[in-house]
């Protein structure tokens, strides 16, 4: 485990083992049509961007290195071979030759897996594969990634790519694989092959910037950060930031966090709030969410951009996915990481929007459970906070009609009744007003009446407590006792009108016609 290297030391210079032999001859194999057809795809059209070889590679490595500590545990004796090895991933650039490798020390292929890992995923997958993948709304880079094809991503970026692969079965031998990425490729048994798997791609001229450090370092740690293997780049341990949020709630420090935040939001304050939820039903969801102390956009400084990145198995999926909270909660920085989303082809497409729906709605239910447990643990703290980030949620009353309700519970307001500087909420406001009952009943259907028998909650849009007091309309409700909620944020007013009622009562400004009803009594 990442923690685990930060033992040891970080530069491991790694004894130097004898280079690869070819035994025998190298035999030609060409192939299958449908795997051609696969392949060319994934060489040359799928991918948005090429740098994703590398997270398909070190995918498929991590993949090789969990099956074999699995293995390791349930079938001792077949795979103790392998005991002795640490369980690792290595990358090595060499610019002057213009190569990429990298090497896990995993579960290796047989000489039939080398042949067979390519074309059954192909045949299996391959008809849905490109009909899917035209139309797939969910982006086509991570599909590949399900199939362990990703391998092949390495022709985007390789003239030749040559595997050297030993299973860690036992008495298992070394393989060579060898191809251009056209049609064929060769295959020969090889000597001096470590267990595991060794890629090394040969870089065309122009994609020499794979073969530089500071090019692959960026990569990994955008896309790899969080494997739960030590990766190695040129000797040189690179991922040393853990998952906090796979982890147990209990067992990540604040400092832990506050590491993470950092790295993720690209930021150097503390999260105001930290949210840490995990849960396995509807879905299997792991996540964790900051709210930062500060933000941009009241100095006007332009929107900002979603901050809650997707992942799937520890691997990056989507970074700061705009599909996983409505966008009033685009100043929530976190991660999402959830099995369930293979995002593969066999499910629709819609279907995947279905689970990513579903995502959606659990998660924003979750958050907004979370504020306002925030208020009556702190309401303090959370009134900080409002002061600073109270326009997003105006925003979300306005924009989110599924959640309003919620939302407007998270609204804060001064008061007739609260002292000058201190806020109250709408269902404080509604508790210590619940005896009044509105002073008319209309004729309307039962559910009007209810709402009119509950008195409305009343409010008034001013600049200031001095302003309200010297209100002709605000006259009336003193002398009555009647609190009045003091809109003072111009935006407020908006939001009351799109509320329009909470907790089965209605919204009154007292400035409006509405309020007169209350002039009866
Ligand atoms: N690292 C690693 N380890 C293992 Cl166990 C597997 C199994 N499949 N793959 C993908 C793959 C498939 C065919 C060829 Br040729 C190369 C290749 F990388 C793996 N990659």
């Amino acid at each position: 485990k990442p923690e685990d290297a930060k033992k040891e030391n970080t530069t491991e210079p790694e004894p130097a083992k004898p280079a690869e032999v070819i035994k025998g001859s190298l035999k030609k194999h060409e192939f299958q049509a449908e795997t051609r057809k696969l392949l060319d795809i994934v060489a040359n059209s799928l991918y948005s961007e090429k740098e994703v070889f590398v997270r398909e590679v070190i995918s498929n490595a991590s993949d090789a290195l969990e099956k074999l500590r699995y293995l390791q545990a349930t079938n001792a004796e077949t795979y103790a071979g392998s005991k002795g090895q640490p369980l690792q991933i290595r990358i090595d650039l060499d610019e002057a030759a213009n190569t990429f490798t990298v090497q896990d020390t995993g579960v290796g292929m047989t000489e039939a897996e080398l042949i067979k890992n390519l074309g059954t995923i192909a045949h299996s997958g391959s008809k849905t594969f490109v009909a899917e993948s035209s139309k797939s709304g969910v982006s086509k880079d991570n599909i590949i990634g399900q199939f362990g094809v990703g391998f092949y991503s390495t022709f985007m970026v390789g003239k030749t790519v040559t595997v050297y692969s030993r299973s860690a079965a036992e008495n298992a031998k070394g393989y060579v694989w060898i191809s251009d990425g056209s049609g064929a490729y060769e295959l020969a048994e090889a000597d001096n092959v470590a267990i595991g798997t060794k890629i090394v791609v040969q870089l065309k001229a122009e994609e020499a910037k794979y073969a530089s450090k500071t090019v692959i370092e960026d990569i990994i740690r955008k896309y790899s950060n969080f494997v739960g293997f030590s990766i190695f780049l040129n000797n040189e341990l690179v991922n040393t930031l853990q998952p906090v949020w796979t982890m147990d709630p209990k067992s990540v420090t604040a400092e832990m966090h506050t590491e993470f935040y950092r790295f993720i939001a690209d930021t150097y304050d503390e999260p105001t709030f930290t949210l840490q939820y995990r849960t396995d039903s509807p879905l299997n969801i792991r996540s964790v969410f900051y709210f930062p102390q500060t933000h941009m956009e009241k100095f006007g400084m332009g929107r900002m951009e979603p901050g809650v990145s997707l992942y799937s198995r520890k691997v990056l999926i989507q970074p700061k996915s705009k599909q996983l909270l409505p966008e009033w909660l685009r100043f929530v920085r976190g991660v999402v990481d959830s099995e369930d989303l293979p995002l593969n082809l066999s499910r629709e497409i819609l279907q995947n929007n279905l689970l990513i729906n579903k995502l959606k709605s659990v998660l924003t239910t979750r958050i907004l459970r979370f504020l306002q447990e925030q208020v009556k643990k702190d309401a303090t703290k959370y009134d900080a906070f409002f002061n600073d980030f109270g326009n997003f949620l105006r925003e979300g009353v306005c924009t989110d009609p599924q959640n309003k309700g919620d939302i407007a519970k998270l609204l804060r307001f001064e008061s007739s009744k609260t002292e000058d500087g201190k806020k109250i909420g709408l269902e404080e406001y509604v508790a210590r007003n619940a005896s009044e009952t509105a002073a008319s009943s209309t004729e309307a259907g039962a559910a009007d009446a209810a709402k009119d028998t509950k008195a409305p909650i009343y409010y008034l849009c001013v600049p200031s407590r001095e302003l309200a007091k010297q209100s002709p309309y605000f006259e009336s409700f003193q002398k009555r006792d009647i609190e009045v909620l003091f809109l003072y944020e111009p935006l407020d007013d908006i939001v009351m009108q799109n509320l329009q009622e909470f907790a089965g009562r209605r919204v009154v400004s007292i400035e409006s016609s509405k309020a007169d009803d209350s002039k009866e009594d």
